[in-house]
């Protein structure tokens, strides 16, 4: 037996050897040490405590990475969820821009301004408002108007309403202004009873996806409130310990409605805007070393004409030699089951490289690719050329672990995959975490950043959330298994290397300090429950 058991130790060592969290440099310290243990044993004791055997609604069984949307509130009062949300993150690297801010908060921004105006396309009823979603758009001040209601029966569909109009004279019926927030935001957010009722498919749950950002996009399109929406981005990240971000921002109109009301800002002023406000948010800050700024990267639908994608390619360049601090990458956007794989743009991409070349600037393609339950479907193929075409990380890569030769080539090519766990839960690539692929990537060695994608459709602000999920829905992940997480997501970001030097300097005083909570406040805690 004792030498079955030797083996046994042998072949486990052998098997996780190949983690990616076996930083051979790194050493934990004797802190850490500790600290680890009492995290590990707060999650075992929450899995019982609070994850174990009882019943949720009579029916459902509670687990531990269980669907987010029906746990998110029993989540919130977790000691391991406690102590994620004081771990420092380091950087957030797959976000999409339109889908950042809590949306009570940009309905609130929306309401500010009288130009902001909404339609619908048909009077709305107390039947039709989970059918009838709200069109917003700030008009110019000629184009103004004085109708006064969106529920009066006189309301001519397809017409203006002035957003605060139409917020006080919501119908009481549909439960007055409340009843119009309550409209509103729920067509921004997917709700549980969507993603596992009504949409419980990736396909289904696409299409009201699609409608949250239609929604959404209206509020944000408009300058004087991008700026505000923009600054909110930065501030909530920093809340939740995270330093920088490098969202996708969508290029795909050229021009932005402007103060006057009327479309015309062009992508230049929308970065002279950002990087005014990375500018004035240091400026507030008590401790502007925490932020590490923000980088953009160029993103359009994956629907294009070939013409036009050439011209997105050219104009990211452009913008590229104007604000070269300010681009990260390129990449396209949207469902990738339904729209256009990347094999189909690879003329206008090899010629994108060649122009870099010739040009001597550098605009990593970080593309989207393996979004997607299909096996060698045009989404999973979408895999190979994101890798062909040199991708700097890759978004999602939920198909990924159905290839070994392309995990392999992220390993030596020390590509790194953004994954979104909360996310393709949500839009249903999977039922729950202990269901997701995330495991099988770290355990093979290959690195990964964890992002949240669409916190404010998805309610998981922040990173703590994700953390969380992942960090309870397995029994190998450490305090170690953290850190890797959060230094990964600076190494492999789109900051210049003294960015990232003094990133690290940075995060090792912020992670001493982390340690030192878990310690100070959980020691005694779990001592007392012990035997
Ligand atoms: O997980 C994703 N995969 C692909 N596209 C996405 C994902 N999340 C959001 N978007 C897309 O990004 C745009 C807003 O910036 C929207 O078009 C949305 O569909």
């Amino acid at each position: 037996m004792e030498e079955y058991l030797a083996k046994r130790q042998n072949l486990i060592q052998e098997d996780r050897a190949r983690r990616v969290d076996q930083n051979a440099v790194y050493r934990s310290s004797p802190d850490e040490l500790r600290a680890d243990e009492l995290i590990r044993r707060i999650r075992k004791d929450e899995g019982e405590s609070i994850w174990g055997k009882q019943q949720l609604h009579g029916s459902e069984q509670l687990f531990p990475g269980m669907e987010f949307l029906t746990s998110r509130e029993k989540i919130v009062g977790t000691k391991v969820y406690d102590i994620l949300s004081h771990m420092p993150k380091g950087g957030l690297l797959h976000l999409h821009l339109g889908m950042v801010v809590q949306v009570d908060k940009v309905l609130r921004m929306g309401l500010k301004y009288p130009a902001m105006h909404v339609r619908t396309s048909a009077l709305l009823t107390a039947d039709n408002l989970t059918t009838v979603l709200p069109i917003f758009r700030a008009l110019p001040q000629d184009k103004w108007t004085t109708h006064a209601s969106l529920t009066d029966p006189l309301y001519v569909p397809d017409s203006w309403v002035p957003i605060q109009r139409a917020r006080k004279n919501f119908s009481e019926a549909l439960g007055g202004p409340e009843g119009f927030d309550r409209w509103v935001t729920d067509w921004m957010v997917i709700n549980p009873s969507e993603a596992y009722g009504t949409h419980n498919s990736p396909d289904k749950i696409w299409s009201k996806f699609y409608a949250t950002s239609m929604v959404s996009q209206g509020l944000i399109f408009f300058l004087p409130l991008w700026e505000e929406y923009v600054r909110e981005v930065f501030l909530s990240s920093l809340e939740d310990g995270i330093s920088y971000t490098e969202p996708r921002c969508m290029f795909g109109e050229k021009f932005m409605i402007g103060a006057d009301g009327k479309k015309n800002v062009p992508h230049h002023e929308w970065l002279r805007v950002y990087d005014r406000v990375i500018a004035s948010v240091k400026t507030t800050l008590r401790n502007p070393s925490v932020f590490l700024g923000s980088k953009l990267i160029y993103s359009v639908v994956r629907n294009l004409s070939l013409e036009d994608m050439e011209w997105h390619l050219d104009n990211c360049l452009a913008l590229k030699r104007e604000f070269p601090h300010l681009i990260a990458g390129f990449d396209l956007v949207g469902h990738e089951d339904s729209l256009k794989p990347l094999i189909y743009y690879a003329e206008p991409f090899l010629r994108f490289l060649e122009k870099q070349k010739e040009l001597g600037v550098h605009v990593p393609f970080i593309f989207h690719a393996g979004e997607t339950l299909g096996d060698g479907s045009a989404a999973d193929m979408n895999l190979y050329d994101a890798i062909l075409l040199g991708t700097k990380r890759i978004g999602h890569g939920f198909s990924l672990i159905k290839h070994p030769r392309l995990m392999e080539l992220c390993k030596e090519q020390k590509i790194c995959v953004e994954v979104c766990p909360i996310s393709n839960e949500i839009l249903r690539y999977c039922g729950s975490m202990p269901m997701h692929p995330l495991p099988a990537l770290m355990n093979q060695g290959v690195h990964v950043a964890l992002c949240s994608d669409d916190p404010a459709v998805f309610g998981n602000m922040g990173l703590s959330f994700d953390f969380f999920q992942i960090f309870v829905a397995s029994d190998i992940h450490g305090l170690g298994t953290l850190r890797e997480l959060v230094w990964d997501s600076i190494r492999y970001s789109g900051l210049d290397e003294d960015e990232k030097g003094h990133a690290f300097a940075m995060l090792e005083g912020q992670w001493n300090t982390f340690v030192k909570f878990i310690l100070d406040k959980y020691s005694k805690d779990t001592a007392r429950g012990q035997p």
